[in-house]
């Protein structure tokens, strides 16, 4: 084997597990079965606190699976750790309550109200305000409501999504806009880890590099991000550390230098040139 990934199909502990520090999240052991079909088997990874892991593999490998085990929306063997606390069973809102959040590969948002409302109603946990509250201090909850508006708005521009878009429905922006909207959405407030399926979905050139500029400002401001995605080299370009899956079992883990030199991921996946 070139290169220093390490190859894990054969079960042990990698080096490269060592070298992540301030571990926000880790998962140990997770295995889903469905039925016969053994669609994720013995993953272990690490997340460090601001970092970015990549999750690559074949169609089929178990990387969405993966996801569902750690967020607890399937049965599955293991552990998952969260900033030092096991919540290997901790349901899905649980883990949105502790800061992990996931979004998923279509875009979810309201149709009917602008941009900018839907991303007030996903910061109601911070600025919501109640009818009794309106009633009795209509002053300040109408100071709260500009408040609320104001983060929400900076929320949208923290994903590069203009001011121009934000009083427009979703269906109205471009595509790209929209992918961002769904980031933002899942983000919410008080996120500390994000997974994402594959946020370049669908996305052109000029869309691309804005996502990776998005992404790469959230991990800058201490934002922990999984990241499933099929585009090489949007993955190659923003992960610190990726794992490669391969019909459920890790193939390889280590920086995007190492797996690109790994034979075995070269083999399975990324192509060999000739
Ligand atoms: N609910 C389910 N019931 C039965 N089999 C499933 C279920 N979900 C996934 N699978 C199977 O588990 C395996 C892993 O699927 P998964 O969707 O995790 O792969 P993936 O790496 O995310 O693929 P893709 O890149 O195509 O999204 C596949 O063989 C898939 O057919």
């Amino acid at each position: 084997m070139q290169g220093t990934a390490h190859a894990t199909r054969e079960g042990g502990g990698s080096a490269v597990l060592d070298q992540v520090r301030d571990t926000v999240l880790e998962v140990e052991g997770l295995a889903v079965s469905y039925g016969a079909l053994r669609a994720l088997d013995g993953v272990s990874w690490r997340l460090g606190r601001g970092e970015i892991l990549g999750i690559i593999g074949p169609n089929g490998a178990g990387k969405s699976t993966c996801y569902d085990a750690v967020t607890n929306l399937v049965a599955r063997e293991g552990r998952v750790v969260l900033k030092g606390e096991d919540v290997t069973r901790v349901p899905a809102y649980g883990l949105a309550e502790r800061g992990l959040r996931r979004a998923f590969q279509q875009n979810a948002f309201f149709d009917d109200v602008t941009v900018l409302d839907n991303m007030v109603s996903v910061l109601q946990d911070v600025w919501g305000t109640s009818f009794a509250d309106c009633l009795v201090r209509p002053f300040r909850e109408r100071r709260r409501t500009g408040e609320a508006r104001r983060a929400a708005a900076a929320a949208l521009e923290r994903l590069g999504i203009a001011p121009l878009y934000h009083d427009r429905y979703p269906t109205e922006v471009p595509y790209g806009t929209q992918r961002m909207l769904s980031i933002a959405l899942a983000l919410g407030s008080g996120a500390e880890v994000l997974m994402l399926d594959e946020p370049a979905a669908g996305l052109g050139g000029a869309d691309m590099e804005a996502l990776v500029v998005a992404l790469a400002r959230l991990r800058d401001d201490g934002l922990s991000l999984v990241v499933i995605e099929h585009h090489m080299d949007l993955i190659m370009s923003v992960a610190d550390r990726i794992v490669v899956l391969d019909q459920g079992r890790m193939l390889a883990h280590g920086t995007p230098a190492e797996i690109q030199e790994n034979d075995e991921v070269l083999d399975a996946y990324l192509g060999r040139a000739a």
